[in-house]
């Protein structure tokens, strides 16, 4: 049987702009475009995981709001369950730390970019709300 993997993701708005974050070569999904975050730890809740991962991966602090949606999808490495929620910038700028790229695009841009697959729901709610 394939392993549950519980990931948060954060669309984090600036100026009506959305952050996107393309992965790096050396990882799984390499150069598709994600939401910065990632796995769940024991013990700790969606916005907590959250939270400390934009702190660890792009070294700022979020304000967490609306939670947008949860998605599954199935890869051949496991079964993703990806948790979206809307966020802002506290402090700080996001920095490239385990990324290879950065780009702020309006809602109706998002589109053109390669996403982990798991991603495309929340895309496409995104997309009817801001875009
Ligand atoms: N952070 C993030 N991960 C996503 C998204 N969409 C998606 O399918 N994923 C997948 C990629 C990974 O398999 C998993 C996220 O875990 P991670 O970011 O901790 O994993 P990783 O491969 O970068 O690193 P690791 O296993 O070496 O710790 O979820 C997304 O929008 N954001």
């Amino acid at each position: 049987m394939k392993k549950n993997i519980h990931v948060v993701g954060a669309v984090i708005v600036k100026d009506n702009l959305i952050l996107c974050a393309q992965r790096g070569d050396s990882k799984v999904l390499p150069f598709k475009w994600e939401f910065p975050g990632g796995k769940i730890e024991k013990g700790e809740t969606p916005q907590e995981a959250l939270a400390r991962e934009i702190q660890e991966e792009m070294e700022c602090e979020i304000k967490i709001n609306d939670k947008i949606e949860t998605t599954e999808y199935e890869y051949d490495f496991g079964i993703v369950h990806l948790t979206t929620f809307y966020c802002e910038l506290v402090s700080g700028e996001p920095v490239l730390t385990e990324h290879s790229e950065i780009r702020w695009l309006a809602a109706n841009e998002l589109a053109d970019l390669d996403w982990a697959p798991a991603d495309v729901p929340a895309i496409e709610n995104i997309v009817k709300k801001l875009g």
